[in-house]
């Protein structure tokens, strides 16, 4: 009777496991080569899910690039979930531009929990562009003008500190440093705040950042390159946000809402909360009562914006702020070249405290070559992603509705078809001329199109006005702990040794 029972259960465990590879290889078998898409050989059970456990968000991504060269895309599967890559560059335009209306949603990766679930970057159709018209008045010229104040009083107290630092001849470490920096700014632009995270790293809000950032930025970047490993780490409860440091940011934001509304200076602090709050009475000319429905946001959409503005400003801008630097640190030639621009146009402006404000970095065309040759190379974005909302067929592929697709920003970045020595570091390649010979499509750290950065200009702003006043006041150059070329770790944009340099001060004054 036992060996019966055996024998049944071994007979419907081997039936349900032919029936897990046969749907799970189904996609494998069937899916993409019925659309054309060639694959590389991947696992039938698994697809390419192990693939890019193996080799890493960036190798993964240059590798299969490579293999299908001279084709528009290529494809993987993770487990059942077949996936599209855009190689082809008219094609990425056509889907974030011309037919964005066929791809305006992003996969469903981590789930954030409410309040925070109603953030830009992870809400869909209607819903995403309501929230993404109100939020857009943030990022007017006039508005970042008025931020701009902020990112001055925040490189002023940074420039003290490397000043500090300079003087007792530490060696330092940019990331580190710019993340300080780049915590301030996020919390006076976007909250009102000062918390000078510069000076003192162990306040609350630096802590719970770090805290919900560091560990989880993992996960989302994982989650990326196998979207099913992102499920399930979610669905047994690895969270994307920690939960004490999600209420402490549900505490900050509603304690400064509430103030605000009792607060006769609400209207004043010139942040993003500003904005937010009063979305529909603040817009001009606003009679018309569907842009005024457009233009407000619930109060839990005010927090996931409000959680996204810290979310997606810090790492990216801090990574940016600290490769630029120590590129230049690495290639002196650029860096006087950035100096001497700075010192024409600011002549002999005393350079204690010297930070240019809004309108003095308007126009700083090889410091912007500079910045963007640096974002070529180590692009905070590493690919982007969007769902095919209506089928569609471009340039003879056909997406059916519901599938993936992928923008591998970073494999595109460092194509040797459309880069010369993809790796080394040439600033020229952003010259006026060079860029007019080039596909606009072969650089696009922002993504493109309607669902692109919204904070492209502020991140920018703070990124010449933070490295401008570096620049302009330090010299940059290796020490003894600098490792170069730099080792990136395999799934997140972070130097694994770190990004060493030290500062002498220029003799200006
Ligand atoms: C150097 C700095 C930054 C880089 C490289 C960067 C890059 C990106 C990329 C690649 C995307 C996806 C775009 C797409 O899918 O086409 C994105 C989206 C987004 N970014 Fe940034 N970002 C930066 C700074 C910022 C800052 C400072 C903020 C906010 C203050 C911000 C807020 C957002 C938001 C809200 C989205 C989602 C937009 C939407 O779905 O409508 N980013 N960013």
């Amino acid at each position: 009777m036992d060996v019966t029972w055996l024998l049944l259960g071994l007979a419907v465990a081997l039936v349900l496991a032919w029936l897990v590879v046969r749907l799970s290889a189904w996609p494998v078998q069937h899916i993409l080569p019925g659309l054309g898409v060639d694959t590389p050989p991947g696992s039938r059970l698994f697809g390419h899910f192990f693939e890019g456990i193996k080799h890493g968000i960036f190798d993964v991504q240059t590798h299969y690039y490579s293999m299908f060269k001279g084709k528009k895309v290529y494809g993987w599967n993770d487990f059942k979930t077949p996936t599209i890559v855009l190689r082809d560059l008219d094609l990425i335009k056509d889907v974030c531009v011309k037919h964005f209306g066929n791809f305006t949603d992003r996969r469903d990766l981590v789930r954030f929990e409410p309040p925070f679930d109603q953030n830009l970057l992870t809400i869909f159709g209607d819903h995403w562009k309501r929230v993404r018209s109100a939020v857009s008045p943030t990022f007017t010229s006039g508005r970042l003008k008025k931020m701009s104040r902020h990112i001055e009083r925040n490189a002023k107290l940074f420039q003290r500190l490397l000043r500090r630092k300079q003087e007792s001849i530490e060696d330092i470490e940019l990331k580190e440093m710019m993340s300080r920096v780049t915590m301030d700014t996020i919390a006076s632009t976007g909250f009102g705040l000062d918390i000078d995270t510069v000076n003192q790293p162990d306040n609350d809000f630096f802590k719970h950042a770090q805290a919900f950032i560091n560990p989880n930025i993992g996960l989302f970047l994982v989650s990326m390159v196998v979207p099913l490993l992102g499920k399930l780490l979610s669905s047994v409860g690895v969270k994307f946000i920690s939960q004490k440091s999600s209420d402490f940011f549900k505490n900050v934001v509603e304690a400064a809402l509430r103030e605000r509304k009792e607060s006769e200076n609400a209207g004043q602090f010139n942040d993003f909360l500003d904005l937010v709050i009063n979305a529909e009475e603040k817009e001009e000319g606003d009679t018309d009562e569907k842009a005024k429905v457009m233009r407000s946001l619930s109060h839990d959409e005010i927090l996931g914006q409000a959680l996204l503005f810290i979310l997606a400003g810090y790492d990216t801008v801090s990574s940016v702020l600290a490769f630029t630097l120590f590129l230049l640190a690495l290639h002196p030639e650029h860096q006087r070249r950035v100096q001497e621009e700075l010192d024409s146009k600011f002549g002999d402006t005393d350079l204690e405290d010297w930070v240019p404000d809004y309108e003095g970095v308007q126009s700083l065309p090889y410091l912007d070559q500079c910045i963007n040759e640096a974002m070529r190379l180590f692009p905070p974005g590493i690919l982007i992603d969007r769902i095919c909302t209506e089928e569609i067929t471009m340039h003879g592929v056909r997406f059916p509705k519901g599938m993936t697709v992928i923008l591998p920003i970073y494999a595109i970045h460092m194509d040797p078809d459309l880069w010369e020595d993809p790796q080394d570091f040439k600033p020229e390649r952003f010259s006026p001329e060079a860029r007019e010979a080039r596909h606009q499509f072969s650089f696009f750290p922002f993504g493109h199109g309607p669902r692109n950065c919204i904070g492209l200009r502020l991140a920018l702003l703070e990124l010449k006005m933070v490295l401008a006043s570096v620049l302009r006041s330090f010299d940059v150059t290796p020490c003894g702990k600098t490792v170069f070329p730099v080792r990136l770790s395999s799934w997140q944009l972070v130097a694994k040794d770190g990004l060493w340099v030290k500062l002498d001060r220029r003799g200006h004054n």
